[in-house]
C-alpha cells in the first residue's frame, strides 16, 4: 500500500473495439480535490466506473483506500454522484436521504446532509417533482449521506443555475476542509481552476496533463502579441520566447508566446519602431482545447 486514497496503475478498459482507457496511471492523495477534465468520450466516466468497482479493468489494477473497490468495506466509505441518477421519484427528498442513510454504517445526520445540499426547504417535496438543478442537489445529498472518505462527483454542476452552483461549490469546499478525498469531472474549466488542488486533463483514454491549476495554466496558456513593424519573419521568430510567428504583407505580426513581458522588453530594447501593439491572453478554455485538440463539448 502506498498511502494513496485512489490508485490506478496501468489501467486499460475496452468496450468491444472501443479502447476507453489506455495505460492510465493515477494516484490521488488523501484529502486532495482532483478535477478530471476532458472532452466528451475522453474516458472520465469510465475511470470513475472503475474506481467505484462498477466496471472491471481490462488491464492493470485499481485500489481505493488500499482495497478493492468492489469490496463492501471499501464501498461503505465511498460516495458517488453519477452523471445521471435514477432518483426514487415517489419518495420525498427527506425520505430518500433517510433511506440512503440506513445503508451506511456511520451516516451523516439527515438534516446536516439536507443543509449541505441546500435542500432543507425542499425536504417534503417528492423527488419526482424536483427541477433539474434541485435533482442534482438531491443526487449530491445521496452521495454524501454515507459520510464517505472518498467522494466522486461526475459533472456535478450540469443543470444547476448560477446560485445553485455557488452553493454547491461552497459545500464542496467545506467537505474538502473536512479532509475528504474528492474526485470530480467537469467541462467547466474555470470552476475546476477555482476549486481543485489538482487538474488532470484526459483525452482519448490517456492523461495529457497533470498538475496544479496554476501550473497547468502557465504551461499551456499562451498569449498573442500583435504589432506592426518592419521586422521580417526570421527576425520576429528570434525574439525571446516566440513559439509561433506570422506576418502579413503590411508588416502586421502575430506572435504566440508564454512570456509576453520578456518579448516586449526585448522588442523595446531593440529600438525597432512598432505600432498598433495588442496583447491578448488566450483563455484557459482555448488552451484546454488546443491541448486536447477538441471542440468545446
Ligand atoms: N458501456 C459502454 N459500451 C461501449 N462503449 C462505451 C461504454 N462506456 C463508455 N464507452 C465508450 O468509451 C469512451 C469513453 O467514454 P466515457 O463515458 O468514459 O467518456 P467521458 O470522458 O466521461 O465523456 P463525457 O464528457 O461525454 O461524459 C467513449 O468512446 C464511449 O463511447
Amino acid at each position: 500500500m502506498t498511502g494513496a486514497a485512489i490508485e490506478l496503475s496501468g489501467v486499460g478498459k475496452t468496450f468491444g473495439r472501443v479502447q476507453a482507457l489506455q495505460g492510465l496511471d493515477l494516484e490521488v492523495r488523501p484529502g486532495e480535490l482532483t478535477a478530471l477534465l476532458g472532452p466528451n468520450g475522453a474516458g472520465k466516466t469510465t475511470a470513475i466506473g472503475l474506481m467505484l468497482g462498477l466496471l472491471r479493468p481490462t488491464a492493470g489494477a485499481v485500489r481505493v483506500l488500499g482495497g478493492d473497490p468492489r469490496d463492501a468495506t471499501t464501498r461503505a466509505q465511498v460516495g458517488s454522484m453519477p452523471q445521471e441518477s435514477a432518483l426514487p421519484a415517489a419518495l420525498t427528498v427527506r425520505e430518500a436521504v433517510t433511506l440512503f442513510a440506513r445503508m451506511y454504517p456511520s451516516p451523516l445526520p439527515v438534516d446536516e446532509t439536507l443543509a449541505l445540499a441546500d435542500l432543507l426547504p425542499l425536504g417534503g417535496r417528492r423527488a419526482g417533482a424536483l427541477s433539474g438543478g434541485q435533482a442534482r442537489r438531491l443526487a449530491f445529498a445521496l452521495a454524501m449521506v454515507g459520510n464517505p472518505a472518498v467522494l466522486y462527483l461526475d459533472e456535478p454542476t450540469t443543470g444547476m443555475d448560477a446560485g445553485s452552483r455557488q452553493g454547491f461549490w461552497a459545500a464542496v469546499e467545506r467537505l474538502k476542509r473536512g479532509g475528504r478525498t474528492i474526485l470530480l469531472t467537469t467541462h467547466y474549466l474555470e470552476e475546476a481552476e477555482r476549486t481543485a488542488d489538482r487538474v488532470v486533463v484526459m483525452n482519448a483514454g490517456r492523461i495529457l496533463a497533470d498538475g496544479t491549476p496554476g501550473a497547468l495554466r502557465s504551461s499551456i496558456a499562451t498569449s498573442h502579441v500583435r504589432f506592426q513593424s518592419d521586422l521580417v519573419l526570421t527576425e520576429l521568430q528570434h525574439l525571446p520566447g516566440v513559439e509561433g510567428a506570422e506576418v502579413d504583407e503590411r508588416g502586421h505580426a502575430t506572435l504566440t508566446t508564454r512570456t509576453p513581458e520578456a518579448l516586449l522588453t526585448a522588442l523595446v530594447q531593440s529600438g525597432t519602431p512598432f505600432s498598433q501593439l495588442e496583447v491578448t491572453r488566450a483563455s484557459l478554455e482555448d488552451a484546454f482545447m488546443s491541448l486536447t485538440g477538441s471542440v468545446k463539448a
